[in-house]
C-alpha cells in the first residue's frame, strides 16, 4: 500500500503593520485566510537505487510539474530534469534535505502534488475540477502566467511544501506539536526569503505556519548570514542551518489571535497585480530621507496600530456579555455613527484606523508610493458608509490591489453593493478568517477530482 499525508497551509490579510513590520521592533496584525494552500505526498521504490528524485505536481496550472535529481555531495545539491525554474519549490527541497540529512541510498522517490484554493489567483479562462468534498480551479497557462491576487500564495506553498517534505524524512512529524511546526516555520522561512532574494518581514510565512497572529519579526540577518549553497560550501551551510534552526532564539513574536465572534473579514479584490517590492523600495527611501520626521509618523501609526490591536481584545472580550454585545453588533448594523460610536471600543478602532489611513496619505504624497492612493480612499470612504461595515483598511502593503473590511456576520455586502457605480470595480472574495496555520488533511480527499 502507497502511504500518503496531506497537509494545508492558509493565506494571509495583514490588516495593520505594513512597512512598519519590516522592523523588529513593530508589531502586526495578521488574519489567516480560510484560502488554503494543499500538498498530497507519497514515496515509492526509487527507479534508479542510490539516484533518487522528487516530483512536484502543480497540475491546476497546465499541468506544471517539476523533478528534482538528487545529489548528495558533503550536502544535498539538486538539478531539474528539464531545467525548469521554480525558486520557491528548489529553496525549499535543498534547505529541508540539508536540513534532515537523509542518507541517499535509503530515499525513496518522493512524489508531492499541489492544490490551491481558487482565490488566490484570478479565475478566468480556468475550470473546475470536484469530488464530493473539495474543489480547485484548472488553469490552461502555467503558474508565472496567471494573475494572483495577493492572498500569499508563494509563502503558502512554501510552508506546505516543507511540511510535506519533512514529513517524509521524520515520519512521526506531527504539525500539531509545537516543536515540530517551529522546525517548520524557521525552514520555511530560510527557504522563502531565499526564493523572493529579499527579505520580507515574514509575516505571510509565520501565518502561514500559525495561523492567525499578533507578529513581530526575527532581525533578518539570521538568515541573510547564512553561506550560499555552492556545492564547495555545502558542509558549511548545512552546519550554519542546523545551528539556525535546533539551537538559536529567533526571538520573534506569533501569537494565536482570532477575529471577534460575529465579526468578519470581508476582502474586496480590486485590481490584479502586486507591485510590493517597488512600494517598498519607494517608503525606504523616504524613510531615510525624512528621517528624523518619518521616524515620529512610525511612531505614531504604531500607537494607532497598537491601539487597533487592543480595541479588537477588548471587542473580543464584550463579546462574552451576550446583551452589550448584542446592542454593539446592531449599532454597526444599523450604520449610524452616533449608535456606533456610543460604544467605546467601536468609537476608538475606527479612530485609529483613521489615524493609520492619514498617516498613510501623508506618506504617499511625500514618498510617491501610492500605498492609499485616491481612489482606495474614496472606495474605502464609500465602504464606510454601507451598513454592518465597522471599519476598512488596505490590506499589507496598500497600493491598488485589495481593501480589507471587518464587517459583521449577518451583512449582506453583495447586495448593498451590486450595480452601484462606487463599487463597480470591486468582487468580493468568498472567504473567512482561519484560526489554524499548517493542518493535516485526509489524503483521499484530494481523488478523483473530475470537470463539471
Ligand atoms: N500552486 C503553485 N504551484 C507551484 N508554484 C507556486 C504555486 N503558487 C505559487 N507558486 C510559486 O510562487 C510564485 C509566486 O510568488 P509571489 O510572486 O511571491 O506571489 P505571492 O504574493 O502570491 O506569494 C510563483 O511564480 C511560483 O513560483
Ligand atoms: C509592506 C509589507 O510590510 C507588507 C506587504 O504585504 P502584502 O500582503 O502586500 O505582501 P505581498 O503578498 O508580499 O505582496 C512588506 C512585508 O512585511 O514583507
Amino acid at each position: 500500500m502507497v502511504e500518503r499525508r496531506a497537509f494545508s497551509a492558509p493565506g494571509k490579510a495583514l490588516l495593520v503593520g505594513g512597512y512598519l513590520v519590516l522592523e523588529p521592533e513593530y508589531k502586526s496584525y495578521v488574519v489567516a485566510l480560510s484560502a488554503r494552500m494543499h500538498a498530497v505526498v507519497s514515496t515509492s521504490e526509487a527507479i534508479q537505487k542510490g539516484n533518487p528524485s522528487i516530483q512536484v505536481r502543480s497540475s491546476q496550472f497546465n499541468n506544471d510539474c517539476w523533478t528534482y535529481q538528487l545529489q548528495q555531495t558533503n550536502g544535498y545539491s539538486l538539478s531539474e530534469r528539464d531545467n525548469k525554474k521554480n525558486p520557491f519549490i528548489e529553496k525549499v527541497l535543498l534547505n529541508v534535505l540539508n536540513y534532515f540529512d537523509p542518507c541517499i541510498s535509503n530515499l525513496k522517490d518522493v512524489n508531492i502534488e499541489i492544490f490551491s484554493d481558487s482565490e488566490y489567483h484570478s479565475q478566468s479562462e480556468s475550470s473546475l475540477k470536484r469530488n464530493s468534498l473539495k474543489k480547485f480551479a484548472f488553469h490552461t497557462k502555467s503558474i508565472t502566467e496567471v494573475p494572483k491576487t495577493g492572498l500569499g500564495s508563494s509563502a503558502g506553498l512554501v510552508t506546505v511544501l516543507t511540511t510535506a517534505l519533512a514529513s517524509v524524512l521524520r515520519k512521526e512529524l506531527n504539525p500539531y506539536s509545537k516543536a515540530d511546526l517551529e522546525t517548520i516555520h524557521k525552514l520555511a522561512q530560510v527557504a522563502h526569503c531565499q526564493a523572493q532574494g529579499k527579505v520580507g518581514s515574514g509575516f505571510d510565512v509565520a501565518s502561514a505556519t500559525f495561523g492567525s497572529i499578533i507578529y513581530r519579526r526575527f532581525m533578518p540577518e539570521l538568515i541573510s548570514n547564512l553561506p550560499d549553497m555552492s556545492v564547495s560550501k555545502i558542509q558549511i551551510y548545512k552546519e550554519k542551518l542546523k545551528h539556525l534552526v535546533d539551537e538559536t532564539d529567533w526571538n520573534f513574536t506569533a501569537d494565536r489571535i482570532r477575529l471577534p465572534d460575529n465579526l468578519r473579514l470581508m476582502m474586496g479584490d480590486v485590481n490584479n497585480g502586486s507591485e510590493t517590492t517597488k512600494l517598498v523600495g519607494k517608503v525606504k527611501a523616504w524613510y531615510r530621507e525624512a528621517y528624523p520626521s518619518s521616524s515620529e509618523i512610525y511612531e505614531n501609526i504604531n500607537s494607532k496600530n497598537s491601539a487597533f490591536i487592543d480595541c479588537l481584545n477588548e471587542i473580543n472580550n464584550l463579546s462574552k456579555n451576550k446583551q452589550i454585545y448584542d446592542g454593539m453588533l446592531t449599532a454597526i448594523n444599523s450604520g449610524n455613527d452616533e449608535a456606533i460610536n456610543s460604544y467605546t471600543a467601536l468609537k476608538q478602532i475606527r479612530q485609529s484606523v483613521n489615524g493609520i489611513r492619514e498617516n498613510f496619505r501623508l506618506i504617499t504624497k511625500e514618498s510617491g508610493a501610492d500605498v492609499e492612493p485616491l481612489v482606495q480612499t474614496t472606495l474605502l470612504d464609500a465602504c464606510m458608509k454601507l451598513n454592518g461595515v465597522l471599519t476598512g483598511v488596505i490590506p499589507g502593503a496598500g497600493g491598488f490591489d485589495a481593501i480589507a473590511l471587518l464587517t459583521t456576520d449577518t451583512t449582506d455586502l453583495r447586495s448593498q453593493t451590486d450595480g452601484k457605480h462606487d463599487f463597480k470595480d470591486v468582487s468580493w472574495l468568498d472567504l473567512q478568517q482561519a484560526d489554524i496555520g499548517v493542518l493535516e488533511e485526509i489524503p483521499s480527499h484530494y481523488d478523483n477530482l473530475r470537470s463539471d
